[in-house]
């Protein structure tokens, strides 16, 4: 792959969409390519966490669709879209860890399958990609809804197993193991299967490059989706990028 130094092309607008199901690393994954690319990074998931934050912050009842797309609509929501600091507030208060919790990942879903909140979250997605310039966006339906229009699209997956052992993996790192393999499985699937009503990341739309890393390492799989993007965009990795 050609590698430029980061003033070549760091003014050069660039959107990078990429979604994929849980566990499927497209967190990780996107942080480490727009580091590469010089670009700004946006954890689209997030913004859904923090939604299901102020839901249970403020009392709302979760059952009440409407109630759900008001909080959101009122939700002041600052997030960095710096990929090397993780920092989410709601209406100043600092949510970054809690909206990782387990309370927040069991109840997400059921805010945003709410057709109002997706509206909402989408608007100030695509509000916050232009602002940017250049940006890696990641979630569920990024390169189907929010940025079909991207410069580049990847859909971001690995096997059930492997997203269910990383998973694992990852909650052991940060010292909550405990979950039996067969509850995480369960957990996995069951929020991809309600996730999955409102869109679509099992398979790539038109367009969208797959890259399955089921058999790939972290650097390998980071490595993939460059040259995606390189393939789609034309956009020359960076050499050394943004740290
Ligand atoms: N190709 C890979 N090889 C090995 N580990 C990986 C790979 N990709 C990601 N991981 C690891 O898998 C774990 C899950 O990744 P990550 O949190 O980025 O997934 P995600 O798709 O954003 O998940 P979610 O949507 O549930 O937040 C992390 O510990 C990450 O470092
Ligand atoms: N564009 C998006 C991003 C996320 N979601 C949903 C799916 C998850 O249940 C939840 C949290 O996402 P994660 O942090 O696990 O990536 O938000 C969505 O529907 N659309």
């Amino acid at each position: 792959m050609t590698e430029h130094t980061r003033d070549d092309v760091a003014t050069t607008p660039l959107v990078v969409a990429v979604d994929g199901p849980s566990g499927s690393g497209k967190s990780s994954v996107s942080k480490a390519v727009a580091r590469r690319l010089g670009a700004a990074y946006l954890d689209t998931g997030a913004m859904y966490r923090a939604v299901a934050w102020h839901c249970l912050n403020e009392g709302v009842d979760l059952a009440d669709a409407d109630a759900v797309a008001a909080a959101a609509v009122a939700m002041e929501l600052e997030q960095s879209t710096d990929p090397d600091v993780e920092a989410v507030r709601v209406g100043g208060t600092d949510v970054t860890e809690a909206i990782r919790g387990a309370e927040v990942t069991d109840t997400v879903s059921t805010v945003a399958v709410v057709i109002p909140v997706r509206e909402e979250l989408r608007r100030r997605q695509r509000e916050t990609i232009a602002a940017a310039g250049r940006m890696v966006a990641e979630g569920r339906d990024i390169t189907t809804v929010v940025a079909p229009d991207a410069h580049a699209r990847v859909l971001l997956t690995a096997s059930e197993a492997v997203r269910t052992a990383r998973r694992s993996g990852q909650l052991a790192a940060a010292g909550e193991p405990g979950v039996d393999a067969g509850t995480l499985h369960r957990q996995v699937a069951g929020r991809d299967a309600r996730d999955a009503t409102v869109s679509t990341f099992d398979r790539p739309a038109e367009g969208v490059a797959l890259v399955d890393s089921t058999e790939l390492d972290f650097e390998q799989t980071v490595a993939a989706v460059l040259a995606a993007v390189e393939d789609q965009a034309g956009t020359p990795a960076v050499k050394g990028g943004r740290r």
